[in-house]
């Protein structure tokens, strides 16, 4: 065996192979600290959960872009600009509707984010002034897609944005049609604080590879997309609605469990491979999902997630991830199961985009090893 590489690996010892690269620390950050051993998550030094109950997503997006809050100034700069990009582009437009309804939501939002870079004239210029505005209009037009898409699966017609209304409130206006109640907009808002950022998970990491080869913004980001879209990642929080539909009724938690276990199922929105102690975000959206259970009376619910938190608690003690409460609280917002991962793209297009400027003002080609196992050298 010999690494794929004209370096020889030492003769004397296997290279050690670090599958999934558990473990494995592949290069400095300054954006998030996630960690396991203290359950926190720090976003450029401040606690998330401060983040969570104190600042806006906007305010939230500069921390993470510019390391450092905005003054008043420096936010009224930015909402300004965010407000201002909210309407559907049209040639964004005319690419969704030509797409099927049946399409999956995330396949939607990543044909979209690659149309909108294809129109984008300074694609190919990565300064950094070029790829902090290009973030800010991601920030700005992924609610409409996302928005759009939903309403045209349920046919209703597009909703044009409001800039009266802060990020959170104009995207739950353009999906809804209607402002819903303050505990559901600022529900929302702790949903896209959260999700904003978090290390070097899968899609970050993948955004991060493509930017290593000197490629742009928007080709990075679509690439997230698609390692977003998995269960094992992001696509959790909507295979937990499907896991909660499945069981139907609190009462069947834990037979359900008994036997998805048996049948060696992954639980959605359960374990993870950082926190082995819980999740530093779910007290947080645990207590914004309690808020919409009771502003919808719907205890049901709440009983099924505890029931099937305690037993997976008491079968394996694997403790839930930031998709098991958030799934079932946009289920309460209203959102269409299948518009839930979406949503994390809406929120998770901040840290996306911080690290490829990061990744950019420090590179190296991402390119690691393989231990080649396939048949000795043959001849024809
Ligand atoms: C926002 C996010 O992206 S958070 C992650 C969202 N993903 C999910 O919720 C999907 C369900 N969870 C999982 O599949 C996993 O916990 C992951 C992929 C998130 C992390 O996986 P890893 O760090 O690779 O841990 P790994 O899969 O090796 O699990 C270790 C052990 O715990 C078990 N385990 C971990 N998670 C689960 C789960 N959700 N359900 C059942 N068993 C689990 C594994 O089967 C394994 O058991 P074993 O040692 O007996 O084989
Ligand atoms: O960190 C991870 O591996 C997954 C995760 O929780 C996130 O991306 O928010």
């Amino acid at each position: 065996m010999s690494t794929d590489t004209q370096t020889p690996a030492p003769s004397s010892a296997e290279p050690e192979i670090r599958k999934g690269l558990a473990g494995v620390v592949v290069d400095r950050t300054a954006i998030s600290k996630v960690n396991p051993d203290t359950n926190s998550l720090l976003y450029r030094g401040y606690p998330v959960q401060e983040l969570a109950a104190r600042c806006s997503f906007e305010e939230v997006a500069y921390l993470l872009w510019h390391g450092e809050l905005p003054t008043p100034e420096q936010l009224a700069e930015l909402e300004r600009a965010e407000r201002s990009q909210r309407a559907l582009d049209p040639n964004v437009k005319a690419v969704i509707d030509s797409l099927p309804t049946t399409a999956h939501p995330m396949d939607v939002v990543r044909t979209a984010l690659s149309v909108i870079g294809a129109n984008d004239p300074t694609t190919e210029d990565s300064s950094r002034g070029s790829n902090l505005a290009k973030s800010v209009r991601l920030l700005a037009q992924i609610p409409a897609v996302v928005a759009y898409d939903q309403r045209r699966r349920r046919g209703e017609d597009l909703v044009p944005p409001r800039d009266d209304l802060d990020y959170s409130a104009n995207f739950l206006h353009m999906t809804f049609g209607e402002v819903p109640a303050p505990v559901v907009v600022d529900a929302f808002r702790v949903s896209m604080v959260l999700y904003a950022e978090h290390s070097f998970n899968a899609s970050t990491f993948t955004a991060r590879v493509i930017t290593s080869t000197l490629s742009d913004l928007y080709s990075a980001v679509v690439g997230a997309v698609g390692a977003l879209k998995g269960p094992l990642h992001g696509g959790a929080n909507e295979a937990v609605m499907h896991v909660f539909d499945e069981i139907g009724d609190a009462s069947k938690a834990e037979s359900w469990l008994d036997q998805a276990l048996a049948e060696k199922r992954k639980i959605m929105g359960f374990g993870h491979r950082v926190y082995k102690h819980g999740d530093s975000r779910v007290p947080t959206m645990k207590a914004a999902l309690d808020t919409l259970v009771a502003e919808y009376g719907r205890k049901d619910l709440a009983d099924l997630y505890d029931r099937l938190e305690a037993a997976m608690t008491d079968r394996k003690n694997i403790q839930p991830n930031l998709d098991y409460p958030s799934g079932p609280a946009y289920h309460l917002m209203g959102f269409d199961t299948l518009t839930f991962t979406p949503l994390f793209v809406a929120s998770r297009i901040t840290g996306w985009t911080a690290h490829i400027m990061e990744q950019l003002e420090s590179n190296a080609l991402i390119r690691p090893l393989s231990l080649y196992d396939g048949p000795d050298e043959r001849h024809l």
